[in-house]
C-alpha cells in the first residue's frame, strides 16, 4: 500500500528528490503488473551491453562502453577504478537518473524507471542534502514519511539510525550545525531507516575520517545481512571494496568500461579482524594489479 504523498514541495520537486533520495517500500512494487513481471526476470541487479554517450553541441563524450555485470540479490558489489571510467554514470544508469543510449539495466528483473516508480532502492551520494529548515531527525524520518509507517515507529527507526552512524544526541541540531562529515552520516542513517532492496551508495564515506569509515563499515555489511538488501557501491579505496564487495567491479576509462571483476569469497559474518587475513591482503594486491593494468 502507498503511503500519503507529502505536500511539501522544493524548487518544484519533491522533497526526497531534491535530496537526492529515492524511497524504498519493502514490500516493493505496489504496481501490480511490474510486481508479476519482475517474478519471472533476473533478480539483483543485471546490465547488458550498456552505452552512455553524453552530448552537448558537437561535442560528445562516451563515457560507458559495453558494459555488463550480473549482481545477485542479496549480494554486494562496488565499482572502483580511475576518475573519469563512468563508475557515477554506472551506478546513476541503475537510479535512473542517466538513461544508457544502448543496452539495457534491470533491478529485480525491472527496468531503472520502473524501479525507481515503485521504489525499491535508496540512493545515498556524496554531499546529500538535509532540508536546512528540519533537524536532523526530521531530516532522517522524512524518508520514511511516505511511506505511510506510524509517527512512533518512523522516529524510533530515525534514532537507531542515527546512534548506528554515531549522531546520538544531535537529533534536535540543524544540518547547519553539523560538519560535513555528519550530515555524510545523517544521510547514510536516512537511507538505512528505508531498509532497501537496493542501496545505491556513490562514495558515501568519503568525507569521512578513517575511524568512523572502518566503524560504518561494518554497521553496513550487517544491516545489508538482517536486511538482504543487494549493495551497489562507487569507492576509491582497496580496502573498502575488499571489505564491502562479493565482485570489485574495476573499470578502465576513455571510454569506461569494466576491465575485470574479481570475486571476494569472505561470505558473510565479515568482522574488522579480517583486515589481519592473508587473503585480504592477497585481495588488495591483486585489485591493485588489475587497477595498474594497461587500458
Ligand atoms: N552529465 C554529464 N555530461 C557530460 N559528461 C559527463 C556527465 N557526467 C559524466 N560525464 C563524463 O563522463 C565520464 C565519466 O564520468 P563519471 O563521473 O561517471 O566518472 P567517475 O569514474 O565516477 O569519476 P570520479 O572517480 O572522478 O568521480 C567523464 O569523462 C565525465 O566528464
Amino acid at each position: 500500500m502507498r503511503g500519503p504523498a507529502l505536500s511539501l514541495a522544493f524548487e518544484g520537486r519533491r522533497p526526497w528528490h531534491w535530496m537526492g533520495l529515492d524511497i524504498v517500500m519493502l514490500n516493493a512494487f505496489p504496481d501490480e503488473a511490474t510486481r508479476v513481471r519482475a517474478a519471472t526476470l533476473p533478480a539483483g541487479l543485471y546490465a547488458d551491453g550498456i552505452d552512455v554517450v553524453f552530448r552537448r553541441g558537437s561535442h560528445s563524450v562516451q563515457a560507458l562502453k559495453d558494459c555488463s555485470l550480473d549482481i545477485p540479490r542479496g549480494s554486494w558489489a562496488t565499482l572502483i577504478g580511475a576518475s573519469g571510467c563512468g563508475k557515477s554514470t554506472l551506478l546513476r544508469v541503475f537510479a535512473d537518473i542517466v538513461k544508457p543510449t544502448a543496452g539495457t539495466a534491470l533491478l529485480h528483473g525491472v527496468s531503472p524507471a520502473e524501479a525507481r516508480a515503485n521504489r525499491i532502492y535508496a540512493l545515498v551520494q556524496q554531499g546529500s542534502t538535509m532540508l536546512p529548515w528540519r533537524s536532523i531527525i526530521d531530516n532522517v524520518a522524512l524518508g520514511l514519511e511516505i511511506s505511510g509507517l506510524p509517527k512512533s515507529t518512523r522516529y524510533a527507526r530515525a534514532e537507531e539510525a542515527l546512534a548506528l552512524v554515531g549522531l546520538k544526541g544531535f537529533e534536535k541540531s540543524l544540518p547547519s550545525e553539523l560538519s560535513g562529515g555528519m550530515r555524510q552520516r545523517a544521510a547514510i542513517a536516512r537511507a538505512l531507516t528505508l531498509r532497501p532492496r537496493f542501496l545505491l551508495m556513490d562514495e558515501p564515506f568519503g568525507a569521512l575520517d578513517e575511524i568512523t569509515r572502518d566503524r560504518l563499515h561494518f554497521e553496513l555489511l550487517r544491516i545489508l545481512e538482517e536486511t538482504g538488501a543487494t549493495l551497489l557501491l562507487v569507492t576509491h579505496s582497496i580496502s573498502e571494496a575488499v571489505i564491502l564487495s562479493d565482485k570489485v567491479i574495476v573499470m578502465t576509462p576513455r571510454p569506461g568500461r569494466i576491465s575485470e571483476i574479481i570475486e571476494v569469497d569472505f561470505g558473510r559474518g565479515r568482522t574488522p579482524d579480517l583486515r589481519g587475513d592473508p587473503r585480504f591482503v592477497q585481495y588488495e594486491a591483486q585489485l591493485r594489479r588489475a587497477l595498474h593494468q594497461p587500458a
